[in-house]
């Protein structure tokens, strides 16, 4: 199992005065996607490359799968762990495929073998093998290419995957897609994912889990967006937060998350399986009832209600 377990990680750097991350522990559970949320400079992406070695901690220890990723050989180690971020990095000189397929070909995969992955990732990103495979990436819009670097970060299936604000540079609507796009992807792949970002509604789309994190990385909050939603514990959380946005963030939840035991669902008004919150208090509002149905389950208005901060006057 894949899980990862931060304890008592810290990085200082060099000169600085004070840790860029103190004294930090963390459980990431095998198959979870646990977004690391909190201002410029608080220390997400120093915490995140700690896992895979590109920052080395200063102290405390940090297990993947139970084992000492420092007991690992760093290049073997990342092999293991896809990697995405921001400026993708692809290699200009390189075809899409080629690019695709740069660790498989580490791992001394045949050429066919290779040639097979890649148009399956292709295709699972969205992207058209026989049109792609052999362009190059200049020749691809900048959200065709994140795309591709998130194929790349699949191609040897790691079980394990680091995302830094993967879709920061996109426009808000292809931003938009490839958030939908991933989500479907990793409800099928489901890998162990540290995914950062300073946007809180990312996290909340994304999340499994979420750690809202402040000035050196420590935690503020580690829950489920729901959770988190519903109860920020403090007023840094909820400032995050923001109460005036709630009812927008109803629409990025999907209502299955809050879905309950099978009951009496006799008569209910139904929302689909893909529908979010906002579709579920828009149709019981439609039809004033405080339930309704989704699939074999049923949702009611105080689990609703509770995301939009209940009990929690601002
Ligand atoms: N190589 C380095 N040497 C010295 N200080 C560094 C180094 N890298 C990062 N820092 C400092 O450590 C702190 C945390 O940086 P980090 O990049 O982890 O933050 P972040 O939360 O990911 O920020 P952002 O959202 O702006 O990317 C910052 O104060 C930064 O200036």
């Amino acid at each position: 199992m894949s899980d990862i377990k931060l304890i008592q990680v810290t990085k200082q750097y060099d000169g600085q005065s004070q840790p860029a991350v103190d004294s930090v522990s963390l459980d990431i559970p095998a198959g979870e996607l646990v977004v690391f949320v909190g201002p410029s400079g608080c220390g997400k992406t120093t915490t995140m490359k700690m896992i895979n070695r590109l920052i080395e901690p200063t102290s405390g220890q940090i297990l993947l799968g139970g084992e000492d990723v420092l007991a690992r050989e760093p290049n073997e180690l990342r092999r293991h762990i896809g990697y995405v971020i921001q400026q993708i990095g692809l290699f200009p000189h390189l075809t899409i495929a080629e690019n695709i397929t740069l660790v498989p070909g580490l791992l001394g995969w045949s050429a066919e073998r290779s040639r097979k992955r890649s148009d399956e990732l292709l295709d699972l990103v969205g992207l058209d093998p026989s049109s792609y495979r052999d362009r190059y990436p200049r020749q691809l819009s900048g959200g065709q290419q994140q795309r591709v670097g998130v194929a790349r970060a699949l191609a040897a299936d790691p079980p394990v995957m680091l995302m830094d604000e993967p879709f920061g540079a996109t426009d808000p609507i292809t931003r938009e897609r490839l958030q939908n796009e991933f989500l479907r992807l990793q409800a099928e792949l489901r890998k162990t994912i540290v995914f950062v970002t300073h946007d809180f509604d990312e996290a909340v789309k994304l999340g499994d889990r979420i750690a809202v994190l402040r000035e050196r990385s420590r935690i503020a909050q580690y829950d489920t967006p729901e959770a988190i939603l519903a109860n920020p514990v403090d007023d840094y959380v909820a400032g995050f937060v923001g109460s005036a946005a709630a009812l927008k963030r109803l629409a990025l939840i999907p209502v299955a998350k809050l879905t309950t035991e099978p009951g009496s669902a006799d008569g209910l008004p139904a929302v689909p399986p893909d529908a979010t919150a906002r579709d579920a208090l828009d149709l019981m509002i439609r039809h004033g009832t405080s339930r309704v149905r989704i699939g074999d389950g049923t949702v009611d208005f105080a689990a609703i209600s509770a995301l939009l901060g209940g009990g929690h006057e601002r």
